[in-house]
C-alpha cells in the first residue's frame, strides 16, 4: 500500500505498461486512456513504462502532449524530463552486443526472429533484443543463456535482455530524477515484464488479462481487461485519494 500521509486529493506518481494495458489484445492503444493520462500528468508525474524500443513511448508522452517520462526496452532506456521539454538525461543500461550475438545465433540455427523484412520492432532497440511470439522459445532461452542473457515473455513478444535489467530498476531511475520515493507510486501492469515493477511500488494492479506474474507481483486483479482495467484501476486510486 501506498505510505500514509499522502496528501489528500492529490493523485501518486503513476507508472503505465503499454502493451496489454493501455491497448486492446491487438496492441491497438485505447483512444479511452488519452483523456485519463493527460489528466492524471496534469496532477502528477506519468511514467510510461514499457518493452517497446525507446521511440515508441516517447512518441506516446508527445501525442499526448505530456512531459516525456518513460522507462523503455524493460527498464533499459529511462528518460524523464524534470520541468521543461528537454532538459532530461537519457540513460542506457544492458548489453546491446550480446543481445544482438543471441539473435545472430539464433538465426543461424535456422529460427525467424519474425517483424519481417522490415524489422520496426528491434530497427530502434539500443539495449536488448525481442523476437515474435510464434518463434520456438526453448532455442532463444538456451542461446540467451549460452550469452549471459536472460529472456521475459510480455505476452507479445519475447525479450531477450540483461539479467539485471527490468522495468523496476528503471523506476528506481525515474523516480531519483522526480526526488520521489518508487513507494509513492502506483503501477498498472498486464504480464510478466511488468513483475518488478508492480511489486516494487506502493499500490499496483493487474489487469485481468494479466498474466501469473504480475498477477501475484499485483496489490490488486481488475475486473476489467485491457483499456478498461487501465480506466478501472484509475477510478480505484482517484476514490482511494479523494478525502
Ligand atoms: O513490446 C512488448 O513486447 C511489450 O511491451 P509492454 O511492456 O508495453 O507490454
Ligand atoms: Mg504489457
Amino acid at each position: 500500500m501506498l505510505p500514509a500521509g499522502g496528501r489528500a486529493n492529490v493523485l501518486p506518481p503513476l507508472a503505465v505498461d503499454i502493451d496489454g494495458t493501455l491497448t486492446d489484445d491487438r496492441r491497438a492503444l485505447d483512444a479511452r486512456v488519452i483523456p485519463a493520462l493527460r489528466e492524471w500528468a496534469a496532477e502528477a508525474p506519468v511514467v510510461v513504462a514499457t518493452g517497446k524500443a525507446l521511440p515508441y513511448p516517447v512518441a506516446l508522452c508527445e501525442f499526448l502532449a505530456t512531459p516525456v517520462r518513460v522507462i523503455a526496452e524493460n527498464g533499459g532506456a529511462v528518460y524523464i524530463d524534470r520541468g521543461d521539454a528537454g532538459d532530461g538525461d537519457l540513460r542506457f543500461t544492458g548489453d546491446r552486443e550480446a543481445a544482438a550475438a543471441v539473435a545472430r545465433d539464433y538465426e543461424a540455427e535456422g529460427y525467424d526472429v519474425g517483424w519481417g523484412r522490415t524489422d520496426f520492432v528491434n530497427r530502434w532497440r539500443e539495449t536488448e533484443f525481442a523476437v515474435a511470439h510464434d518463434s520456438p522459445l526453448e532455442p532463444l532461452e538456451r542461446i540467451a543463456a549460452d550469452h549471459g542473457m536472460s529472456v521475459v515473455d510480455t505476452g507479445f513478444a519475447y525479450h531477450v535482455k540483461s539479467p539485471d535489467v527490468d522495468k523496476g530498476q528503471g523506476l528506481r531511475a525515474a523516480a531519483r530524477v522526480l526526488d520521489r520515493d518508487p513507494a509513492e507510486f502506483v503501477a498498472v501492469g498486464d504480464s510478466e515484464n511488468d513483475a518488478e515493477l508492480l511489486a516494487l511500488v506502493g499500490r499496483s494492479f493487474a489487469v485481468a488479462n494479466a498474466d501469473a506474474a504480475a498477477r501475484t507481483a499485483a496489490d490488486t486483479v481488475c475486473e476489467a481487461g485491457y483499456g478498461d482495467g487501465f480506466l478501472e484501476a484509475v477510478e480505484t486510486v482517484r476514490t482511494e485519494f479523494a478525502d
